[in-house]
């Protein structure tokens, strides 16, 4: 008999037949409260889930007691409780890499967005202003030469630093857990502190997890260090950054402008301090959000489910501890 699996995300349908030939597939819309109740007994006898978003903790898991994997159409993992999976022994399969160039992309995007106001003098345009040579008051700043720090230099940090090191000439400062060989040999990227990353880059670019350790690890105290007029990007994940303490320093004039892809809270409320300020690019949380690499995310999900139920898993696992 084919294990069930519980599917919360719609998948394109290629992809939804190869995984309906592996498995029973019931299809739901969401982890939602509504949904867990509505569909207990499917949730009771599924070996393995598969989608992306809602949260993923030990209530969930007690009603899946049959759970042997699940995986996610993210490589972020930060909605999963891995300590309750690994205390029941489930695999997480996450996917990385297929996404990476893609995030970098997007971070290039916003940094060249915020220093040279693209969107805001787009708007402009589009209002009617443009009515004579422009002046000072819609001019930017430089990005090329200038210092990029990237903060969380993993897979996505090291293809925004090559970007930005052969694109646009900046010399990169970084700080992570451990130094990064090939971004100091290819890049010439410089290891340093968080404080002195904040001190001299005039783009700070965070590729950082949500993690306890990470969880407003900018706030009020780093802002007030970062060089005055600096720029701050953010496609990490939003809780990393203290949004109020943000807010104010963006107001204040300590920070030129902000790129953000993420947010403490998504989607943005309608009402947020942020979208009142013009120095803010905000993105729907658009990292990964391309056509293929959308479609590569959901294959690269679809083949970690099978490779964890019914064959051999060599990449692409959160925890494969498990697995011994
Ligand atoms: N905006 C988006 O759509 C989008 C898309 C993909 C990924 N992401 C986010 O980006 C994150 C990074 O993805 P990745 O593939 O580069 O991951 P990765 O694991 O390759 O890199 C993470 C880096 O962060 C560093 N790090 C972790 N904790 C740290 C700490 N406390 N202090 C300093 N450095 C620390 C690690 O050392 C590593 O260098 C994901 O976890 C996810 O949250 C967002
Ligand atoms: O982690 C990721 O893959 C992106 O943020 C999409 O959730």
């Amino acid at each position: 008999m084919k294990p069930s699996v519980v599917l919360y995300k719609t998948l394109p349908d290629d992809l939804r037949t190869r995984l309906d030939a592996h498995f029973n597939v019931t299809a739901i819309d969401g982890l939602t409260p509504e949904n867990l109740e509505k569909y207990a007994d499917a949730f009771r006898s599924a070996e393995g889930i598969l989608g992306a978003g809602g949260k993923v903790d030990a209530s969930l898991l007690d009603k899946a007691p049959k759970l042997r994997a699940a995986s996610t159409v993210s490589v972020g993992y930060d909605n999963f409780d891995v300590e309750a999976l690994n205390q029941r022994g489930v695999i997480l399969m996450h996917t990385p890499t297929v996404l990476t160039e893609t995030v970098a992309d997007t971070m290039m995007a916003l940094v060249l967005a915020s220093a040279r106001r693209v969107v805001e003098v787009a708007e402009r345009v589009k209002a009617g202003e443009w009515q004579r040579s422009i002046g000072p008051d819609w001019f930017g700043i430089d990005v090329h030469h200038k210092k990029l720090g990237i903060l969380g230099m993993g897979r996505i940090g090291l293809a925004l630093a090559q970007r930005a090191h052969f694109g646009f000439s900046m010399p990169i400062l970084y700080n992570a857990r451990k130094h990064h060989e090939e971004a100091e040999q290819r890049f010439d990227a410089q290891y340093c502190d968080l404080d002195t990353l904040l001190k001299e880059s005039d783009f700070l670019c965070i590729s950082l997890p949500l993690t306890e350790q990470t969880h407003h690890l900018i706030g009020r105290q780093q802002l007030a260090k970062m060089k005055p007029g600096a720029v701050l990007i953010n496609a990490g994940r939003g809780p990393v950054i203290d949004e109020q303490a943000l807010i104010a320093a963006l107001k204040d004039g300590t920070l030129h402008a902000a790129g953000l892809d993420v947010f403490e809270q998504e989607p943005l409320p309608v009402d947020s301090e942020l979208l009142k300020l013009p120095n803010v690019v905000a993105l729907p949380h658009i990292g990964s959000a391309t056509h293929e690499t959308r479609y590569g995310m959901a294959r690269d999900a679809v083949e970690n489910l099978i490779a964890a139920l019914t064959g051999t898993v060599d990449k692409n696992c959160v925890n494969p501890q498990v697995l011994r």
